[in-house]
């Protein structure tokens, strides 16, 4: 019976939710207040569900797991996001209430390196602008009029953020011959690419910028007018991280005014509002923060949650914790 299995309560349910609950409804009791319309405490209050009998959440990026949430569900020692960023929960206050936290682990990183060089490369060499081209001439006109691109063999690729997913990026992009450098919160030793503790440097020797470190209070706009500025009028900007590292208005403006030469970018600052002056811009390439998520890494996912609720559930350590340490 339902009832008799471990709650586990879903908060602005994860894209792979529907799949994950047919495939696990038979070890869980998910309760999920999405289709119900109701607020979460109105859900509790009207469906009976004593809080103090809900020990987990399994949420996704687009719902803040905040103290509010935390205050109406006094028994939960587990949160399991479905993302690999932790900005959209209170970190310090679960660790302040000793609450767990798993997260996707590195199931995405190979996927959204895949989109941040997918964007690199259609921001650099026009490819949705030539594919626009193509439909609306149907044939190459005479004399041929499409703008050039930049090459992207060989150039210099700053990486903001050298976690796993920095590093397949760098990977992929060395393939392509390119010269990577990176800024990451500390230098790593065991990684020969040069390292810049100043971002602002880090652009100033680079044609391209991929953005894909963590959102926390020390990384909100790490890349800000000047860094644009430094970046350049041939500089291009991949963000694959979260929105909130670019300050999106000063990359709106730098990008009018060809400050920088183009950005490809899978986040925005407000989503999931997307700002419409961005639409109207053929050096930039947009992507609606999809880059995760694949058939494969989404069957990952499925089983990365699963394993770190069964865990949690027989008081085994979680398979993919997130450090609560600042
Ligand atoms: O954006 C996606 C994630 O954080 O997993």
């Amino acid at each position: 019976m339902a009832k008799d299995l471990p709650k586990v309560l879903v908060l602005g349910p994860p894209t792979c939710f529907s799949t994950f609950e047919s495939l696990y409804s038979h070890k869980f009791n998910f309760l999920n207040p999405k289709p119900s319309g109701l607020s979460l405490q109105q859900f509790i209050l009207s469906h009976n569900h004593n809080p103090s009998t809900i020990p987990a959440i399994f949420c996704s990026a687009a719902y803040s797991i905040t103290t509010d949430v935390l205050n109406l569900l006094p028994s939960l020692s587990l949160v399991v996001t479905s993302s690999v960023g932790t900005d959209h929960i209170d970190l310090n206050e679960c660790r302040r209430r000793g609450i767990q936290v798993a997260g996707a682990g590195g199931v995405f990183s190979e996927d959204v390196a895949d989109v941040a060089v997918a964007l690199l490369i259609a921001v650099m060499r026009k490819v949705t602008v030539a594919n626009r081209y193509v439909r609306t001439r149907r044939e190459r006109s005479d004399p041929w009029d499409f703008p050039l691109g930049y090459k992207l063999s060989g150039k210099r690729v700053g990486i903001v953020g050298l976690g796993s997913i920095g590093m397949e990026v760098a990977k992929r992009l060395e393939s392509f011959d390119c010269i990577i450098s990176y800024n990451s919160k500390h230098q790593k030793t065991s990684i020969s690419y040069p390292f810049y503790s100043n971002v602002i440097d880090l652009a100033t020797s680079s044609d391209a910028l991929v953005v894909c470190c963590a959102l926390n209070n020390q990384t909100r706009h790490i890349v800000n007018k000047d860094v644009l500025l430094a970046l350049g009028k041939e500089g291009f900007i991949v963000n694959v991280g979260r929105g909130g590292l670019i300050d999106e208005k000063q990359l709106i403006k730098c990008l009018m005014e060809g400050e920088i030469a183009g950005a490809g970018l899978d986040v925005f600052e407000n989503e999931p509002h997307v700002d419409e002056k961005l639409f109207a811009m053929d050096n930039v390439v947009l992507s609606p923060h999809s880059a995760a998520f694949t058939v494969e890494s989404t069957t990952s996912l499925c089983e990365l949650v699963a394993g770190n609720l069964e865990a949690f559930f027989l008081n085994k350590p979680l398979i993919s914790p997130v450090m609560l340490v600042e």
